[in-house]
């Protein structure tokens, strides 16, 4: 029956198109324009409130409670918190609020909840969870194919099973020597500034001195960054604005790979008038991606003496069932070794000067503990020493709360066979987040939270503390170089604080250690200091 219509279907489709072709343009534009805006009017007065009441009434999560206006637009929303001036990065301290009005889950977005729970955070983030990471939020291009992008449990395994005897509590303790070395030099250049007066940018002094000890760890070819005239090396600078693009990839998760695959057809010069971030992102990568194939070029010629984190990565493993990493993953695992390694390190240890500095009792107690194991300002001092300190531990465990690590939040999606959390059933894919902020701020667990306090963690019983204490994060995905950052901490913390003391710079404001969180923490400006040497 159907194809006996066809042909009279065909010819009133025609003579329509015929009358149309037939009207004037200006006739025609005006009937386009009408249907512009019928359609524009649908979207927003039909679909846009049928959409939103579906949200709030018939959704699998709608029972959860939290702000409703976040379900209008989840676009709208990421564009507000995300893109609009000082609000910019600030999302993590409006949901504090709403966790005090909603309780422990809140629905941040459609297929979003927030979570304030110490027990679940324990449930989803435990060796063996059954939630992945959200694979939409960890698809920066810059560490696309490295451990911090992959989701399947099975190739994280493998990937962390090759590059985690590197980061061993023993293995670090073989990289003292290194360590120590680096942090010579840095204190040196510290004491050329106090000597010649001149005012230090120490947020960024910090992150050239773990560059250097990661660069020269991972690939044997160190930066160099500590001895920048002004501890700003070009990629350094790079760095920084990427790490600031964080919000535009978290509103459009495609921006960059568009703009990254088309630039690719551009010399890089005038790739770099199009989108400078994007530019520098491509030559930190360039640097980092020819440092270990450097290597691999001269592991795979038989010089198998070199030091490199990323041996086990250029070969198959037959007996685990592990392939050998592409140039490309090689690149991106190199490229989030140093970024990883740099940036939450060079954060923790800016805080810990600037609060050290400005608490000056805390500074005292901790000068006269270090002086019991080390007489002078320049006596050597072994890690394992200062590791039986406790008010120097107890200084590192506080400025870590501050830092967060990642402040958040984390996600994790439900697995495949949804879950009942805090009461409330999740279907399969919701995403889950947790942030580390909001549980080291947990005023239960920390009195008075937003005090840098060290002496808190000399209480006899530290139980409840610790378990709100996450800056590395936990179980299957936890920081693989905790055990470097904790002795990079240790040593520089204390040889510095033994050897010098800080005064604010002229020009530097507490404001500037505002932070707003893009992934990391972003300090909103530099630590700058003026140095001045102990005498005894
Ligand atoms: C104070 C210093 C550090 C802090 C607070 C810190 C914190 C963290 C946190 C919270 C995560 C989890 C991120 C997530 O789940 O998305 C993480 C992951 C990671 N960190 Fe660190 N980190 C530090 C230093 C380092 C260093 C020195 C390295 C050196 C290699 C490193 C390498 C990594 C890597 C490779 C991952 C990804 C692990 C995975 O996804 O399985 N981190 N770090």
């Amino acid at each position: 029956m159907q194809h006996l219509q066809l042909p009279a279907i065909s010819e009133h489709l025609s003579s329509a198109v015929t009358h149309i072709l037939s009207l004037p343009p200006l006739t025609i534009l005006g009937y386009a324009v009408a249907g512009a805006a019928a359609s524009a009017a649908g979207f927003v007065f039909v679909y846009i409130p049928l959409r939103f009441l579906y949200r709030i009434t018939l959704h699998p999560l709608a029972k959860v409670p939290g702000p409703k206006w976040m379900l209008v637009s989840g676009y709208a929303s990421q564009v507000y918190w995300e893109a609009t001036g000082d609000r910019q990065g600030t999302s993590l301290f409006a949901v504090q609020e709403w966790h005090k009005k909603y309780g422990p889950i809140v629905r941040t977005a459609v297929d979003v909840v927030h979570i304030d729970d110490i027990e679940t955070y324990n449930q989803i983030f435990k060796v063996g969870t059954k939630f992945p990471k959200t694979a939409r939020f960890y698809n920066h291009p810059s560490t696309r194919g490295s451990l911090l992008d992959i989701i399947d449990f099975h190739e994280v395994h493998l990937r962390r099973s090759a590059l985690q005897p590197y980061f061993s509590k023993q293995a670090v303790r073989k990289l003292q020597g290194l360590i120590q070395g680096k942090v010579s030099r840095f204190l040196d250049r510290l004491v050329d500034a106090a000597h010649d007066g001149t005012p230090v940018n120490l947020t960024r002094g910090f992150r050239c001195l773990a560059c250097d000890i990661i660069t020269s760890y991972s690939y044997e070819q160190c930066f160099d960054a500590i001895d920048d005239p002004s501890f700003s090396p070009e990629w350094l600078l790079a760095f920084e604005s990427l790490v600031r693009t964080q919000s535009i990839q978290t509103v459009f998760p495609w921006f960059f790979s568009v703009l990254g695959y088309a630039l690719q057809f551009l010399p890089r010069e005038s790739a770099r008038v199009i989108s400078p971030a994007v530019a520098h992102m491509v030559d930190f990568l360039d640097v980092c991606r020819a440092a270990v194939l450097k290597q691999k070029q001269r592991w795979m010629v038989g010089e198998r003496e070199i030091v490199t984190i990323f041996e086990q990565l250029f070969q198959d493993d037959p007996k685990k069932g592990r392939k050998k990493a592409t140039d490309d993953e090689l690149a991106a695992e190199a490229m989030l070794t140093v970024s990883a390694g740099m940036d939450t390190t060079g954060h923790a240890l800016t805080l810990a000067a600037y609060h050290i500095m400005k608490n000056q009792d805390v500074q005292a107690r901790l000068l006269a503990e270090l002086k019991t194991v080390m007489p002078t300002p320049t006596s050597p001092v072994e890690e394992e020493t200062l590791d039986h300190l406790p008010f120097l531990q107890a200084v590192i465990k506080e400025t870590l709360r501050f830092s967060h690590g990642v402040p958040g939040p984390l996600p994790r999606d439900v697995p495949p066979s949804g879950a009942t959390l805090l009461g409330y059933y999740l279907p399969p894919g919701t995403a889950t987040l947790n942030s580390n902020y909001i549980y080291h701020t947990n005023e239960t667990a920390f009195p008075d939270p937003h005090r840098w306090h060290p002496a808190r963690w000399l209480a006899a019983d530290t139980r409840e503390m610790e378990r709100y204490w996450m800056p590395f994060s936990r179980g299957a995905r936890v920081c693989i170089g905790m055990n470097l950052a904790m002795a990079e901490l240790t040593i520089t913390i204390a040889r510095m604080v033994r050897q010098l003391e800080f005064a604010p710079a002229p020009g530097f404001k507490d404001e500037d250690m505002r932070w707003i969180s893009q992934f990391v923490a972003v300090q909103k400006g530099f630590l700058k200091v003026t140095v001045r040497e102990r005498v005894d």
